[in-house]
């Protein structure tokens, strides 16, 4: 062919019918959780009698008073009483535990991703077969193959399917793997990913100690969960998927000067090599208006919408109380904007990268009770992980699911 300038008019012919013709949406969307639940009121006896620290009263009252305050009614873990008990090195911060923590959830997590996926592919209403791609984000490994693999394997689904694999994005990974997987589908003309998200805190799990308040408060708030999405771009001739979010934009900011902010070191111990700077609600505070408003620009949304940020509905990681305090206090959120992600945060804690799929989900649910944000057909999703980094994705939510 050569170098001719029809060369170029034929790439871009390529390219065109490579790529798909409308925007990349979610079409499915499923979660789970593991079995074992303790009631934050109970967490902090609990805690403290599993680490075998009970003699530890004023950490423990400490404690106590962290939890009423967090927001969290209960947290799902895959890890009991047992399986501690049956490993004393999870309790001691000096043995090397890495290799039993992930063996723990070696199995376990793929497992749930598994019936996270099945829920979504069912909500879908396409067989599994016809997922093109996998994006899978976890803390639960070290290996290759990994979860990915596993996860393909239990689900049936194709040996040509496209696997990526995302280790250790904290609790920004469900926002980067569906930034991920809206990617691929406009990219990808009849591209179906398959998100899948599983996240452990078995990895954090370690005894108390007044010199590392930080992980207190991550135990207080972390929880364990799979949630998974079916994204595909556009397909108007398709009467079985029907559209429920669509990804309209994708954005990622890492705030300057904050690398120390939210740390997450994978050492012989496990996570426990952290850190969560008690500062992370106010630099969230001083920056999220900022970061939004400029993720929003190019697409006029913010301007033309007479509420403010209250023209919009809001998706946002739960991955604390303050948090969620924090981004409603910048945004003058009125009472209520929040809503799907306070429940969340109540019902399952803080499952890190999971925990936004969770929110989506209720979100769908209250739009179809016609409970709240049926005004607003445009929202805003948003997480934060380590970086620190805030991964922002306007959304638009179709009429069809509705009305269901
Ligand atoms: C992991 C990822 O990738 C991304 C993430 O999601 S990171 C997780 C983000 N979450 C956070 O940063 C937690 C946000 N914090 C909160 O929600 C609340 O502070 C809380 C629920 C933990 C406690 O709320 P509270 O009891 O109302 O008040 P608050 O004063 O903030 O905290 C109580 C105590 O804990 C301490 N504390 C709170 N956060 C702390 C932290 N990160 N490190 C150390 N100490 C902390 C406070 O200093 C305070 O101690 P004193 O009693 O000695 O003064």
């Amino acid at each position: 062919m050569g170098s001719s300038p029809h060369l170029a008019t034929v790439l871009h012919d390529i390219h065109q019918r490579q790529r798909a013709d409308g925007p990349a949406a979610m079409l499915g969307i499923g979660t789970a959780n593991p079995t074992n639940c303790v009631l934050q009121d109970q967490f902090a006896d609990w805690f403290f009698h599993v680490t075998k620290s009970d003699h530890l009263a004023e950490s423990t009252a400490k404690m106590k008073k962290i939890c009423e305050r967090s927001g969290i009614k209960k947290r799902y873990f895959y890890h009991t009483e047992e399986i501690i008990g049956a490993h004393p090195e999870l309790i001691d911060r000096v043995l090397p535990s890495l290799t039993t923590r992930l063996s723990i959830i070696a199995d376990a997590a793929p497992k749930l991703a598994a019936e996270a996926a099945s829920r979504a592919i069912a909500d879908w209403g396409r067989p599994a077969a016809d997922i093109t791609h996998l994006v899978v984000a976890t803390n639960s490994g070290a290996n290759e193959p990994g979860a990915d693999v596993r996860l393909a394997g239990l689900l049936g689904l194709r040996p040509t399917v496209r696997r990526t694999l995302l280790y250790l994005h904290g609790c920004s990974a469900g926002l980067a793997a569906l930034r991920m997987a809206k990617d691929i589908a406009e990219n990808n003309r009849g591209a179906r990913v398959l998100v899948a998200c599983t996240q452990a805190k078995i990895l954090w799990f370690c005894p108390p100690n007044d010199a590392h308040l930080d992980l207190m408060v991550a135990m207080t708030m972390l929880a364990d969960g799979a949630g998974a999405v079916v994204v595909g771009a556009d397909d108007p001739a398709n009467h079985i998927e029907r559209p429920i979010f669509h990804m309209v934009s994708a954005s990622q900011t890492t705030l300057p000067g904050t690398e120390q902010a939210v740390v997450d070191n994978l050492r012989e111990n496990g996570l426990v090599d952290s850190h969560l700077s008690v500062e992370v609600p106010r630099l969230l505070r001083g920056s999220i208006s900022k970061c939004l408003a400029d993720s929003m620009a190019p697409l006029g949304l913010l301007t033309a919408s007479d509420k403010g940020w209250n023209g919009f509905f809001w998706a946002l990681h739960p991955g604390g109380r303050a948090i969620l305090d924090s981004y409603e206090a910048a945004l003058g959120l009125e009472p209520g904007k929040l809503a799907a992600s306070r429940h969340v945060l109540s019902e399952y804690g803080n499952m890190m990268g999971t925990a936004i799929i969770f929110v989506l989900d209720e979100i769908r649910r209250r739009r179809r009770r016609h409970d709240d944000g049926k005004d607003c057909q445009w929202g805003v999703m948003s997480g934060l992980g380590p970086g620190l980094t805030i991964e922002t994705i306007v959304l638009h939510a179709t009429g069809s699911q509705d009305e269901n």
